[in-house]
C-alpha cells in the first residue's frame, strides 16, 4: 500500500513557542494543546528539560484527545515560523524579594531570548510574561525592535482574576458573572478600578462597603506575594497560565477581546515611550487598539506613579545590558 496516503504533505498548522519551560511555560504549552489551540514548541537552556515535558503532554493528548505535536527543544531553528512567542524565561522570586530584584538576572535572559526567538519567527507577535513585567517587555521591545502593536506584556488579565476571584468569594456569587479590570503595572502599585468592576454588570460599589473594597483590592496588589510567601520556592503558575492562554486565543482566533494588556503608550493615559497595563482590544494583529478610559484624578495620579516606577527599572536594565554590549 501507498503509504503517502497515510501522510500527506503537511499544511500550515498555527505554532506557537514557549520560551522558558519552567512552571508557567509547562502549564501554558498543556494549556494551549488541551484547548485545541496550536501546536507548541517548548524551548529551555536546561538540556533534556523541555524534551521530557514535551513528551509527557504528547502521551497526556492520547488521553485528552486532541492531536496538537508539542516539541521540547534547546535550539530556537526548531522555533521557526511560530505565530506567536510567548517568554517566560527567567528567575522568579522567592519569599522577601520585590519583582524588581530580578532586572538584573532577567533583563539579560529576556533580551537574548527575545533576539533569537524573532530572528526565526519575524513576523510572530510576542507575548512578555518574566518579571518585572512591564521594565522586561520594554527591554524585548527595544531588542527586536518589532512594530509596537506586535509586542504586549502579561499580568492585567492574572490581577483581574484575582480581583474577581477575591470580589465573587466575598459576595459569595459565581465568579462567572465577575468581571473586573485592574491597570498599571505589575506590581504592589496597581491600579484595581472599582467603578469598572461589576458582577453582571452592576458595580461592586453598589454591593459592598467602601472598606471591602479596599480590603479586595489590597489582597490584589499582593496577590503573587501571597502565593510566593505559600510556595516558598517561587510564584504563581496555574492562573498565569490560564492568563496567557487567553491572550494567545484572542490573537489566534482575532476575537479582538478587550484585555488588560501591557502595551506600548504613545500618548494615551498621558504616558509616553512605555509599556503599562492598560484596556487594549487584542486581534490577528496583536494590539489591534488601545482603549482610554475616562480616570479620575487619583487614578490618573496612581497610573503616573506606576509610569515613574517602570522608568526607573527600564534605566536600570538599560544600564546592565549596555554593559554587556547586549543594547
Ligand atoms: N507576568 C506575570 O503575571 C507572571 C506570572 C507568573 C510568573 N511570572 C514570571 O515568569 C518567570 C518564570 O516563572 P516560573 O515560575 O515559570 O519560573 P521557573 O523557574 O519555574 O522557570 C523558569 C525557566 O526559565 C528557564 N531559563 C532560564 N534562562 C533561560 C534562557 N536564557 N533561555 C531559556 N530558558 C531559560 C529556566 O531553565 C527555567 O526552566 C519569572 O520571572 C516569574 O516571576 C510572571
Ligand atoms: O508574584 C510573582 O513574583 C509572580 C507573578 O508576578 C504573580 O503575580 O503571581
Amino acid at each position: 500500500m501507498d503509504s503517502s496516503l497515510f501522510f500527506p504533505p503537511s499544511c500550515h498548522s498555527t505554532r506557537v513557542s514557549v520560551i522558558g519551560a519552567g512552571k508557567v511555560g509547562s502549564t501554558l504549552a498543556q494549556r494551549i494543546a488541551e484547548a485545541n489551540l496550536a501546536n507548541v514548541v517548548l524551548l529551555d537552556v536546561v538540556e533534556g528539560l523541555p524534551q521530557g515535558i514535551a513528551l509527557d503532554l504528547m502521551q497526556a493528548g492520547s488521553v485528552e484527545g486532541h492531536d496538537r505535536e508539542i516539541i521540547g527543544t534547546n535550539d530556537y531553528a526548531d522555533t521557526a515560523g511560530s505565530d506567536v512567542v510567548v517568554i517566560t524565561a527567567g528567575r522568579a522570586r522567592t519569599p522577601g524579594m520585590d519583582r524588581s530584584d530580578l532586572i538584573t538576572t532577567n533583563a539579560k535572559i529576556v533580551a537574548t531570548a527575545a533576539k533569537q526567538a524573532i530572528a526565526h519567527s519575524p513576523n510572530a507577535t510576542l507575548i512578555v510574561v518574566t518579571n518585572p513585567l512591564d521594565v522586561m517587555t520594554y527591554i524585548a521591545w527595544q531588542v527586536t525592535q518589532l512594530p509596537s502593536y506586535r509586542i504586549m506584556g502579561m499580568a492585567g488579565v492574572l490581577d483581574s482574576a484575582r480581583f474577581q476571584t477575591f470580589i465573587a468569594m466575598e459576595l459569595n456569587v459565581s465568579v462567572a458573572d465577575v468581571h473586573a479590570m485592574v491597570l498599571g503595572s505589575h506590581g504592589d502599585l496597581m491600579v484595581p478600578l472599582p467603578r469598572y468592576s461589576t458582577v453582571n454588570g452592576v458595580p461592586i460599589t453598589e454591593l459592598m462597603s467602601s472598606e471591602t473594597i479596599e480590603r479586595l483590592v489590597k489582597r490584589t496588589r499582593h496577590g503573587g506575594a501571597e502565593i510566593v510567601g505559600l510556595l516558598k520556592t517561587g510564584g504563581s503558575y496555574y492562573a498565569p497560565a490560564s492568563s496567557i492562554r487567553m491572550m494567545v486565543e484572542s490573537i489566534l482566533l482575532n476575537r479582538c477581546r478587550l484585555l488588560p494588556t501591557s502595551a506600548y503608550l504613545q500618548g494615551e493615559y498621558g504616558l509616553e515611550d512605555i509599556f503599562l497595563g492598560v484596556p487594549c482590544w487584542l486581534g490577528c494583529r496583536g494590539v489591534e487598539r488601545i482603549l482610554e478610559l475616562n480616570l479620575t484624578p487619583d487614578e490618573r495620579d496612581n497610573l503616573s506613579e506606576c509610569a515613574e516606577s517602570v522608568r526607573r527599572g527600564i534605566r536600570e536594565a538599560d544600564d546592565i545590558l549596555k554593559s554587556l554590549s547586549l543594547l
